[in-house]
């Protein structure tokens, strides 16, 4: 659906020139929910923008349903730009507009006869749980409302693609998921595409099934969400995940585990960590078959379990005990069954 080829951006600062990306290649199937994440500055703004063109790249290719947008005249890309709905996060509604106008609006300006412009935006409303606000100005209602409204208005020329530019960033923890949740809705109802920006790794938890990590203008990482929550390889992608799964060990955990480390006993325990996603490694009781195959001990030193859109995710900090190459061939049996296994040296 949408696919981006070596994309360049860069900006005349006030002390010289700012290379904002450097070479994005990206790639969203039809019907996909996509999360680009980084911190700030690092490039997303830019590159979202780059999708309906609002930002034209200085190199690069973006085709979206087919087109190369970058090959289009101004009228045909104004008819493109009605298949990419966009939200933001300050909700950029017209103040001295009612809610029910701020929708309708995008069908004015298509053109739209006013008894079709209703027939489309009174479902909308609906559909955003806002029929009741339908007379009230922007500032009479909540930042969360507002966002609605803004849902509503980027669909109302049923786009085939969204874009969200950071848009739960102004709300509470709460209304962040209500709207997270109504953005699933619409992705599922419909099967618009949707390519979310964001610097909360929780937004990419709840709403992503696949993420790109950018940093400094450049993609670092990206994969299927579960994938790289439970395998991160890039050091910006661990510290963006420790927001929501801390990747290190808490200091009063590591000194339980070095006492338990320096008991005195024979064989000196070994200190795994353990990630497993999805429904597979999950529900098996792979712990208690590889205490029972491998002749081994097992201590769960530490461990949380979280879900990602209804499959499980979690880490475990285990402390393992056996003879010989019994551990070394415990691990190799998990890493089989599809659990991270990462074998912690110092502690
Ligand atoms: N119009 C502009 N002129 C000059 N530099 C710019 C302009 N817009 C963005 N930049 C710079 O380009 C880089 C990328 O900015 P961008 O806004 O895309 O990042 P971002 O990841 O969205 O950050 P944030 O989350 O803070 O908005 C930054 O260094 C920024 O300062």
């Amino acid at each position: 659906m949408i696919q981006l080829s070596d994309i360049h951006q860069i900006y005349q600062g006030p002390s010289g020139p700012v290379e904002a990306l450097k070479g994005i290649d990206l790639t969203v199937a039809p019907g996909e929910v996509f999360g680009v994440i980084g911190r700030s500055g690092a490039g997303k703004s830019s590159l979202v923008r780059t999708i309906n063109l609002l930002n034209r790249p200085v190199r690069g290719s973006v085709r979206v349903d087919g087109r190369e947008l970058t090959a289009l005249d101004d009228a045909e890309l104004r008819a493109a730009r009605q298949g990419i709905g966009m939200i933001f996060q300050h909700f950029n509604l017209l103040a001295s507009r009612t809610v029910y106008e701020n929708v309708a609006l995008p069908l004015e300006l298509a053109g739209l006869p006013p008894s079709d412009v209703r027939g489309r935006v009174e479902p909308l409303l609906e559909l955003v749980g806002l029929t009741g606000l339908r007379d009230r100005y922007p500032a009479q209602i909540s930042g969360g409302q507002k966002q609605r409204v803004g849902i509503a208005r980027a669909l109302a020329n049923r786009p085939k693609v969204l874009l969200s530019d950071e848009a739960t960033s102004a709300l509470d923890p709460e209304t962040t998921r209500s709207i997270l949740a109504l953005l699933q809705q619409i992705n599922r109802e419909f099967g618009l595409t949707v390519v979310l920006i964001t610097h909360e790794m929780q937004v990419i938890k709840q709403l992503a099934q696949q993420v790109a990590v950018i940093d400094h203008g450049r993609i670092v990482e990206q994969g299927a969400v579960l994938d790289v929550f439970t395998r991160p390889q890039h050091e910006t992608t661990r510290s963006l995940l420790d927001d929501i799964a801390p990747q290190e060990l808490p200091e009063s955990v590591l000194a339980r585990i070095r006492t338990l480390m320096h008991d005195g006993s024979s064989e000196a325990p070994q200190l795994l960590r353990l990630a497993f996603a999805g429904d597979d490694a999950a529900d098996q009781p792979l712990l208690s078959q590889v205490i029972r195959r491998f002749g081994i001990d097992l201590s769960i030193v530490h461990g949380q379990v979280d879900e990602i859109q209804g499959r499980p995710f979690g880490s475990l900090a285990v402390l393992a005990r056996g003879a010989g190459e019994s551990v070394a061939s415990a691990v190799a049996y998990l890493r089989g069954a599809g659990v991270a296994v990462q074998e912690v040296a110092h502690v």
